[in-house]
């Protein structure tokens, strides 16, 4: 007998989804599953239902949504023996696209009948874990503008990267330290992957493996509104890496000291905004520190 979990986001995606108690039940045979589904009911509430979970010796929980809650419940699993399995029910669905588990509900559900399980890395910062990416600059402010609509969909990101376009400006400084060397510069953007996708088609990351034991950073310098428009198109064709404010690095670890004395930090992890105050930032990568069923 299996025991296993599903953590259901409702607002994932399109907020449409499927998952009951009852609609698993034709799937998963009372003989050998013991099934138990879960909803969260606000943000942060999934690390909890999954905290209870664990103590309910659930030995498979899975994450319905996307890289949000596979974030919310993945980080009480790293070094566990628990497996995270995945319904890819989100809007940009990074991880679960890398990993080619399909949006289709079956298909999803068929995968977690037939338990095939890798070992991916997990990046650490300070003591937040990811999964997917983290992003400073460019990529938190539109994160920012993303949170205040309503919608999670393709279109209002599309929106809230027009308003980054127009709003955002690169006036934080960031000194990182990456691979022995020192670079300071007040960048555009700073992303670090894990994955090869961003999250719906996107990637500025295509050469991250998810078990290497690295995390792919690129690192974008000081941009002028005209060239942000050009870098766009740039990434559209693939070809971002063409201009000369791009470095490309792998890491194991960094620093990540960032100046702004009056104004708090923002960046994204895994898709969702994080404050902090100025700091100093200590990246690492836990190698294969989590079981995922794909
Ligand atoms: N009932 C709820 N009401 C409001 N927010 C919720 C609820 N349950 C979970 N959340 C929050 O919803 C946010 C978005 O979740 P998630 O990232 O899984 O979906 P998504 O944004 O559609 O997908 P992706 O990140 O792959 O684009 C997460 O921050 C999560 O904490």
């Amino acid at each position: 007998m299996r025991i296993v979990h599903f953590i259901v986001n409702p607002i994932a995606g399109k907020g449409k989804s499927r998952i009951t108690e009852h609609y698993l039940s034709t799937y998963f045979e009372k003989d050998h599953f013991s099934i138990v589904v879960k909803y969260s009911s606000y943000k942060g509430h999934a690390t909890l239902l999954v905290q209870q979970s664990i103590n309910e010796k659930a030995e498979i929980i899975v994450a319905c949504g996307g890289d949000g809650t596979i974030n919310e419940v993945a980080s009480c699993l790293v070094n566990s023996e628990i497996l995270l399995g995945i319904i890819p029910i989100g809007s940009g669905n990074g991880l679960a696209r890398n990993l080619k588990i399909p949006k289709n509900l079956k298909k999803a559900i068929q995968l977690l009948k037939v338990q095939k399980v890798i070992p991916i890395d997990v990046g650490k910062i300070n003591g937040d874990y990811f999964f997917s990416n983290l992003g400073f600059g460019f990529a938190a402010n539109t994160i920012l503008n993303f949170e205040s609509t309503s919608q999670r969909r393709l279109l209002t990101y599309l929106r809230a990267t027009l308003q980054s376009i127009k709003t955002f400006k690169n006036d934080t400084k960031y000194t990182i330290e990456i691979n022995g060397k020192e670079a300071v510069l007040n960048p555009f953007l700073v992303f670090i992957s894990n994955t090869n996708i961003m999250g719906y088609n996107f990637s500025i990351t295509r050469k991250a493996i998810l078990n290497d034991g690295f995390l792919d950073v690129v690192m974008i310098d000081r941009l002028n509104k005209f060239k942000i428009l050009y870098l766009a198109f740039l990434v559209l064709l693939r070809c971002e890496h063409k201009i000369k404010e791009y470095s490309y690095h792998r890491v194991d670890n960094a620093t990540i000291k960032i100046e702004n004395q009056d104004m708090e930090i923002i960046f994204e992890l895994d898709g969702e905004l994080k404050r902090t105050n100025p700091v100093i930032l200590h990246l690492e990568v836990l190698k294969e520190s989590l079981k995922v069923i794909v």
